[in-house]
């Protein structure tokens, strides 16, 4: 059982990974996170409930609920027209001022210069069982290319960041952690990553999930409306 406390951050120093992605580890403090484990039982729930997305006639073994806009494969709609139908749930405030403060945290290197203002308006949130993998792949359905502000919840994975050519090397491996802030913008933004790997009963205690993983992805869509 890993914690959050101890030497881990100093093990896990924060770094630019590659220009424009930003890794902070321990960025949420574990309150914030089961607090966020709350709401995400609730938006598993519905009006649009969690679903795995059909990829190619493949169900994905990742299991996503989106806020803002819904997001599947390639495109995004306000009603989730591949599920029930249904309009999702709107984009909370609390989470644009949260990828505010993200950005903030990193600075200007992700991609917004100062003065402006990064206004995320869709979210992935995905769920991850211990056998899920995510592909590599870029981040390329939105019109925008404002940065992505990932966070993590649960069990730690291996999130692997590769380069903008192709999804082969060069890439890294990083173990993203509970409370981990992950940014990838500027350079970095259509940079190919991809999740090879949860490891099983990594959660900290107080984080709200007792199994799996949850990531969130702020995303700005760049659509009217
Ligand atoms: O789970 C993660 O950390 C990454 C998720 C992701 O790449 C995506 O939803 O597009
Ligand atoms: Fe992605």
């Amino acid at each position: 059982m890993s914690t959050l406390f101890g030497d881990e951050l100093f093990e896990r120093p924060r770094r630019e990974v590659a220009p424009g992605a930003h890794w902070v580890p321990g960025w949420l403090t574990l309150r914030q996170q089961s607090w966020i484990t709350a709401r995400f039982r609730e938006w598993a729930a519905g009006p649009v409930p969690i679903r795995g997305a059909v990829v190619n006639g493949h169900e994905m073994s990742v299991k996503t609920v989106c806020l803002g806009w819904h997001w599947r494969p390639y495109a995004y709609s306000r009603e989730a027209v591949d599920v029930n139908g249904n309009r999702v749930l709107d984009f909370p405030d609390w989470m644009v001022r949260l990828g505010r403060r993200a950005l903030a945290e990193v600075g200007e290197g992700a991609g917004v210069a100062a003065g402006e203002i990064y206004h995320p308006d869709t979210a992935l949130v995905n769920y991850y069982d211990h056998d899920a993998r995510m592909g590599m792949h870029q981040d390329k359905d939105e019109s925008s290319l404002a940065p992505v502000v990932s966070l993590s919840i649960g069990d730690t994975c291996r999130f692997r960041f590769g380069n903008t050519e192709n999804r082969g090397r060069p890439y890294e491996d990083i173990d993203l952690a509970s409370g981990d802030l992950f940014v990838f913008g500027g350079p970095s933004r259509l940079a190919y990553h991809g999740i090879p790997k949860i490891y099983p009963g990594t959660a900290p205690d107080g984080c709200g999930l007792e199994r799996g993983r949850i990531n969130i992805t702020m995303r700005v869509t760049g659509l009217p409306g």
